[in-house]
């Protein structure tokens, strides 16, 4: 097992957070934390709350109450853009990709924020902005490389087959070297080749780049086969929480998926 595999601190602390849409509940008094380079997966079944909790990791929603602590900071007035620049970078249920660009083109503009010139910059100082585009490049190159879409690189991505666009997606999602990476249902609408395709790399992002993974999936055997570590919500309510054998005993959370009456 490489060195970064081994799981560390709390990165990401979430404490007593609730978020509503009007009357509607979608989080109420949700507490877990996630550590270092661990797999944590959330899961639940439909309307549990999943997608809003990731929603409020990254910025898109403000929980009304809670706190949100990350690397030993508590969190204020998050957004989206402060969320990515901060090490927090996302792929969505839906795939949200320039469907006319291709591969490459993509990928590389999971390096936005990256980049030191701005136009005006690139404009008059042509070697130095020459010279980081050569570089973001090289870093793409890798993370190309990395994916196993040589093959695929100039083509547009429209032409792609469901599982490859998943995977460019993820791609674009590395390039912005993330401390922490959200994967909202990962192998949705994939077959089983393509699955183990998309489990293969999102192990080998956690245990060669090190770097931190929390992700909603609804393939039971995926997540308990992956994760390191799983909290179950049921109705915006966390239910458990623990490795998936505390998981999978839990009581609770058998009769959430056996749709047992509260
Ligand atoms: N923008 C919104 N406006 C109003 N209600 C919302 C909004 N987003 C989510 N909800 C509601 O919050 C609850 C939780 O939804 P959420 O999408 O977080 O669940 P989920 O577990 O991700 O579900 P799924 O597995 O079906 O994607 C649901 O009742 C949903 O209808």
């Amino acid at each position: 097992m490489n060195d970064n595999r081994k799981i560390g601190n709390v990165i990401l602390d979430l404490q007593h957070i609730s978020l509503a849409f009007g009357g509607v509940k979608a989080l109420t008094d949700i507490s877990f934390d996630v550590r270092e380079h661990e797999i944590r997966a959330i899961i639940g079944p439909n309307g549990a709350g999943k997608s809003s909790m990731l929603n409020v990791i990254n910025g898109v929603y403000r929980p009304q109450q809670g706190k949100i602590i990350y690397r030993g900071e508590e969190r204020h007035d998050m957004n989206t853009y402060a969320a990515a620049k901060s090490g927090i970078a996302r792929t969505f249920q839906n795939i949200a990709l320039f469907k006319g660009m291709t591969v490459l083109d993509n990928i590389m503009t999971g390096r936005n924020l990256k980049m030191q010139t701005n136009f005006l910059l690139q404009a008059i100082y042509w070697g130095p902005a020459q010279r980081e585009e050569i570089a973001h490049r090289k870093k793409v190159e890798s993370i190309i490389d990395f994916l196993e879409i040589q093959h695929i690189r100039k083509t547009p991505v429209s032409r792609l087959p469901y599982g490859l666009q998943k995977r460019v997606e993820l791609g674009r999602a590395l390039a912005a070297e993330p401390e922490i990476l959200l994967l909202d249902e990962p192998m949705a609408g994939m077959n089983v080749e393509e699955k183990q395709d998309m489990c293969r790399f999102i192990l080998d992002v956690n245990d060669q780049f090190g770097t931190t993974i929390v992700l909603i999936e609804h393939d039971m055997g995926v997540v308990m086969d992956i994760s390191d570590r799983v909290v179950v919500l049921d109705y915006g309510k966390k239910i458990g929480d623990g490795t998936p054998e505390e998981v999978r005993s839990n009581q609770d959370v058998i009769n959430a998926y056996l749709g047992v009456a509260h």
